[in-house]
């Protein structure tokens, strides 16, 4: 393991702990390796930063994760308004329980058996030791009788082994992917000890009440306990496990994004300005089509190609008047399933432009290199028709930063069916992804809808978007939270202003 420049980071023994503390496998930032050998710090992929990072900002927070390379320990780190304690993974400890377990065992599972889940020993007692490196590190960080708020997959055992460590603790655990049908989860062979992880937490989030319901489920068969009856609500309704004497709460918060800065910036002239250029140097085509996703086999990034290719093919889309433009973050990609679907999406790309595009004009753009923060808000603010296609999501957070950034109630919106976003989002062209002439069909008529349609659809979505922002959903569970076994502090979410405790 190489430490990271000494000056930026201190020693964990003298550094005074939170009472908010967040554990989640990546922490905000991700440390990046320089050809020349130096080190910087640039924003982690994924919806779960997005949604998490400003939160733990405004409640002077730390933020227990690792720092997305290997073998190198960047200490724990002390910004103004956020600790970050850093989890060093070795390469063989990122092949077996991120790559591994994490990503070609939980997340195939969890999200449909879309690529075949592979259970292998080996990567099991490595995220079984991994998990207890984050829940030792967060004792470390977590003052007595703090709130500590586990996120994800990635970390399912933490909640038990933490609470083992600290029984003064209140501890959260929020899954930001969908929990699988019951019949799916009974695959894992470790599903009892997975589930009996969970229950090491006083209340356990999911997106959906489906998910919440499966899992409740599974409480009482796999580990044996006394469950609550009738029908989870979303934020509200909670279903309860009896373990022992501590009663674990089981709810629905589905995540949302920081709508109302999002709707501002969206605003600001110099995104206008830039929104307008990205139109020019497209062509300023009649309709522009965008898709923006981390490069995953889940996201339906071949489904929306694939309804491209045969609308082209019909004569039902004009490739001289139409452009797509998708936006593809690098991501896993040491995985075996990743690198085959990204050979799969690049050459679909190639097809359509082969037979569509003229000199100059492709009518696929396909950029993969993550896009800066502004420069995909002028994207949305660009784009006529957003699609969002994933087989299996657990939320989406892209549908809703499209919305918010549609203060001009321009722009209509494809959506899965199979996201999370589809339950509050229902005003959207709403499409089954595994049905290519229904995709088709919604595809051509967010292309085709009359100005006067969109403009009332985009305000119905916007008002959805806009009163259900990250603030609420985080308030939501945390308030949840504190009304479980041991009461932690009062904590503030974004927007309001003060320090926690
Ligand atoms: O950390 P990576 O392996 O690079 O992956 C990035 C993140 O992807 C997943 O995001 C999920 O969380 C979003 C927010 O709740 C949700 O909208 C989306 O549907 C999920 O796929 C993953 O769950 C995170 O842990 C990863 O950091
Ligand atoms: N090229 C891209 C793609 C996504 N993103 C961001 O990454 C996040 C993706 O969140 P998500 O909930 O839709 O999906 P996951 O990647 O978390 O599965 C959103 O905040 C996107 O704006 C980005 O910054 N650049």
């Amino acid at each position: 393991m190489t430490a990271v420049d000494a000056d930026a980071t201190e020693d964990s023994e003298s550094i005074t702990p939170s009472d908010f503390v967040v554990v989640a496998n990546r922490l905000p930032v991700d440390l990046e390796r320089l050809p020349d050998g130096t080190t910087r710090w640039k924003r982690s992929p994924g919806g779960l930063v997005t949604a998490l990072e400003p939160i733990l900002r405004s409640n002077h927070g730390a933020w227990v994760g690792w720092a997305g390379v290997a073998d190198v320990d960047a200490g724990v780190i002390v910004e103004d308004d956020l600790t970050l304690y850093s989890v060093p993974l070795s390469t063989e400890e990122i092949a077996d329980y991120y790559e591994g377990f994490s990503n070609a065992t939980l997340w195939p599972l969890y999200h449909d058996v879309i690529v075949r889940p592979e259970y292998r020993r080996e990567w099991w007692n490595v995220y079984v030791e991994v998990n207890r490196r984050f829940a030792e590190e967060a004792a470390k960080a977590a003052a007595p009788n703090a709130t500590v708020w586990i996120q994800d997959y990635q970390l399912q055992l933490v909640p038990k082994m933490l609470r083992m460590l600290r029984p003064d603790l209140t501890i959260g655990f929020f899954l930001h992917i969908p929990f699988p049908p019951v019949e799916l989860f009974m695959q894992m062979p470790w599903r009892t000890e997975i589930v009996e992880g969970l229950l090491g937490a006083d209340l356990i989030g999911f997106h959906l009440p489906g998910g919440a319901q499966n899992f409740l489920y599974l409480a009482g068969r796999l580990a044996g306990h006394q469950t609550s009856r009738g029908n989870i609500g979303v934020r509200s309704k909670l279903g309860v496990v009896q373990v022992g004497f501590r009663s674990v709460r089981v709810g629905a918060f589905p995540i949302s994004i920081a709508s109302g800065e999002l709707d501002e910036q969206s605003r600001s002239k110099s995104i206008r300005d830039r929104a307008k250029a990205i139109r020019k140097e497209l062509g300023n085509p009649d309709k522009i089509l965008l898709g923006v996703d981390r490069l995953d086999y889940t996201k339906g990034i071949d489904v929306r190609l694939d309804a491209l290719n045969e609308l082209l093919v019909d004569g039902r889309v004009d490739p001289s008047r139409t452009v797509m433009v998708q936006l593809a973050t690098p991501s896993r990609e040491r995985v075996e399933s990743y690198v085959h679907m990204r050979g799969e999406i690049e050459r679909m790309v190639s097809r359509i432009n082969g037979e569509y595009a003229e000199v100059g004009r492709p009518v696929v753009h396909y950029i993969h290199r993550p896009v800066p923060r502004e420069e995909l808000i002028a994207f949305f603010v660009a784009a006529d028709v957003m699609l969002v296609t994933p087989l299996r999501d657990g939320m989406n957070l892209v549908a809703k930063e499209y919305v918010a950034c549609r203060s001009d109630l321009g722009g209509s919106l494809v959506l899965s069916e199979f996201t999370g976003a589809a339950a509050e989002l229902r005003q959207a062209f709403l499409c089954n992804p595994h049905d290519l002439e229904d995709v088709k069909d919604k595809m051509q008529a967010a292309i085709e809808q009359p100005r006067e349609t969109g403009r009332k659809t985009m305000r119905a979505l916007r008002r959805q978007v806009l009163t259900h922002d990250v603030d609420r959903w985080a308030r939501a569970f945390l308030d949840a939270l504190s009304h479980t076994g041991a009461a932690g502090p009062a904590l503030i979410t974004e927007g309001e202003s003060g320090t926690a405790g």
